[in-house]
């Protein structure tokens, strides 16, 4: 296991990430005065630390402000751990789809070891190594909570050390992530209920679960847990899973899940939970009444915005820190504040939040770093920032139009751009050309029995891709080609010479390219 980014790291004590060749950057503490750098991140999740890293690599001085673990939600009870507790249940079961190879795997995974390896991706929920890493970049950690008391000035307040006022000369850039949603049902706040916190870190798998939520938390959880061992019921308020795919998605993933022992129950929704010494009974809009040990609340997030202070700077606590394009906080005056990540409300997935932190760190360093400090490839020579059109380093176009996102369940979901409903809601001419992935020769070779489906969404007019979805065993690693395309506009008659290697499941390009008539 390596680092590779800040925010993710999988291994204490190194770090991948380029040393940054600036001079030693120190913020400023005078006696019981204000600690003042030129730039505070609020959050040291995987998007403030690229936010941070970004505005700092031309000389100026910078803070994270952190009340947890630096890292945040994706290396400790998110991405990281979750897909690790995937891991073990996919290979396993991509040996049982080989023959010569299926008759190897006599078992199901081991629990411990499953367990075991999770928490060696979390480092048992310790950020010593991404400290090293801030400390590597020049990068100041200030630990504890941080709350808005004016423009560019705020008061940090931890445990140990107290209350100190921490002031930003030139901007603040938010980056506090989201906390989940516990939906208003008669007794659930009261029944303790897992969020996807519990669910990332068990340590004692549940005989039983129940899953409120038809998502994205719900999917993954819902296959790591049976995978584990536990018997899972998931209610899903809608007719189908992850609603904001294409169709074809939500359905193969749920035939799959039903497929492993895991019973789905559409159109309902709990009214009343209550938790005894025997574990939670949850009383529902139809059928038979509930019983689980836990029960995992995954009904979405919300920006995490309510104890920042936000009345002192003229914003409403509670609500998504709404961004321009180049992360500027609409409603505030002068450009000192900047919001990344989950925060924004924009896009919730540590990918796209790291992307508008290198967007947010390259805006505030071209418009504050001193002059002649510009090093390095984070500042244009120009520094253009105003005008700075689509597509450049200043502006986070590819957020409307090519959003990226793989859910790794089994099959694994991988989606970029829009979907076939949503092009036409956009008013796209819009063809569609589907291609069996079972039909191409590399994925008869990876699995006996390769099951998927692969759909583009192309814009009649111009000939070039909005949206692409994959489903099947592995896909993830044939989305980015498609999200090339998309960012790139290329147009399909070019994307004909992109000719894939035989026998890959990339072949299903050229299927795709020929179902469109080329
Ligand atoms: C179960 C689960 C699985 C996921 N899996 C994936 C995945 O596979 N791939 C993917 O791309 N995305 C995934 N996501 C989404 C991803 O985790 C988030 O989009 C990402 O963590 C957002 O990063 P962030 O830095 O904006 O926020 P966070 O990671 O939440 O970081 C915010 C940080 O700010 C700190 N903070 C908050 N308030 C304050 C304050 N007042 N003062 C100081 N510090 C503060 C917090 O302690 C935290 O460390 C998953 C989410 C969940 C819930
Ligand atoms: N692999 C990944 O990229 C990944 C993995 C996990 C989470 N995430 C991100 O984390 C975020 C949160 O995920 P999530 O699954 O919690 O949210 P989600 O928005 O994906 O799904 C929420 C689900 O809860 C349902 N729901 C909402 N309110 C409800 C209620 N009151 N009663 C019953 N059902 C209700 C919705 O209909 C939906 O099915 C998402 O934005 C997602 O992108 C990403």
């Amino acid at each position: 296991m390596t680092t590779t980014e800040p925010g993710t790291t999988t291994e204490p004590g190194t770090t991948t990430e380029p040393e940054t060749g600036t001079e030693p950057k120190t913020g400023t503490a005078t006696g019981a005065g204000p600690l003042t750098y030129d730039v505070v991140v609020v959050g040291a999740g995987a998007v403030g630390e690229n936010a941070a890293d970004r505005a700092g690599r031309t000389g100026l001085s910078v803070a994270v402000v952190e009340s947890e673990l630096v890292g945040g939600e994706c290396s400790y009870w998110a991405c990281m751990p979750s897909k690790a507790l995937l891991r073990a249940g996919a290979v396993v079961e991509a040996a049982r789809a080989v023959q010569g190879a299926a008759a190897a795997v006599t078992g199901p995974v081991d629990r411990d070891g499953v367990l075991a390896r999770r928490d060696s991706f979390t480092h048992d929920w310790d950020d010593a190594s991404q400290v090293e890493w801030l400390d590597s970049v020049g990068i100041a950690l200030v630990r504890g909570s941080a709350r808005f008391t004016g423009p560019r000035r705020l008061e940090v307040t931890d445990d140990d050390v107290g209350t100190r006022v921490l002031v930003a000369r030139r901007a603040v850039v938010v980056a506090t992530g989201s906390e989940p949603v516990v939906p208003d049902v008669a007794g659930l706040a009261e029944s303790a209920p897992w969020t996807s916190r519990e669910a990332t870190s068990v340590q004692d798998v549940p005989a039983s679960l129940a899953i409120i939520g038809g998502g994205v938390v719900a999917v993954e959880m819902a296959t790591a847990f049976a995978d584990l061992g536990a018997r899972v019921t998931v209610l899903v308020r809608g007719d189908r899973l992850l609603a904001g795919t294409e169709p074809f998605a939500g359905g193969a993933v749920a035939e799959s899940l039903v497929r492993r022992g895991v019973e789905l129950r559409f159109g309902t929704e709990a009214t009343r939970v209550v938790r005894d010494d025997h574990g939670v009974h949850l009383t529902l809009t139809r059928g038979d009444p509930l019983h689980a040990a836990e029960v995992l609340v995954a009904t979405g997030r919300r920006p995490r915005t309510g104890d920042l202070g936000l009345e002192t700077i003229g914003l409403t606590p509670g609500e998504p820190l709404r961004v321009d394009d180049q992360l500027r906080v609409e409603a505030v005056a002068d450009g000192w504040l900047y919001a990344v990540g989950d925060v924004t409300g924009r896009v919730a997935t540590t990918h796209q939040g790291k992307y508008d932190a290198r967007v947010a760190g390259d805006v505030v360093a071209a418009r504050f770093a001193p002059a002649g400090s510009a090093q390095g490839p984070a500042v244009d020579a120009e520094r253009d920032v105003e005008g700075a059109g689509q597509w450049s380093r200043y502006r986070a176009t590819a957020d409307h139009a090519a959003v990226p996102q793989v859910v790794f369940t089994r099959p694994e979901v991988a989606t970029v751009g829009l979907t076939e409903a949503a092009a036409r809601e956009a008013g796209h001419a819009v063809r569609t050309v589907e291609v069996d992935l079972s039909q191409v020769a590399g994925a008869s070779v990876a699995a006996d029995d390769y099951r998927g489906t692969a759909l583009l969404v192309v814009d009649e007019d111009r000939e070039v891709l909005l949206g692409a979805t994959f489903v099947g065993p592995d896909v993830a690693e044939l989305l980015h080609a498609a999200t090339v395309a998309v960012v790139g506009e290329v147009p399909l008659h070019r994307l004909w010479h992109a000719v894939p290697a035989y026998p890959t499941v990339s072949e299903v390009w050229l299927r795709l390219l020929e179902g469109y008539g080329l």
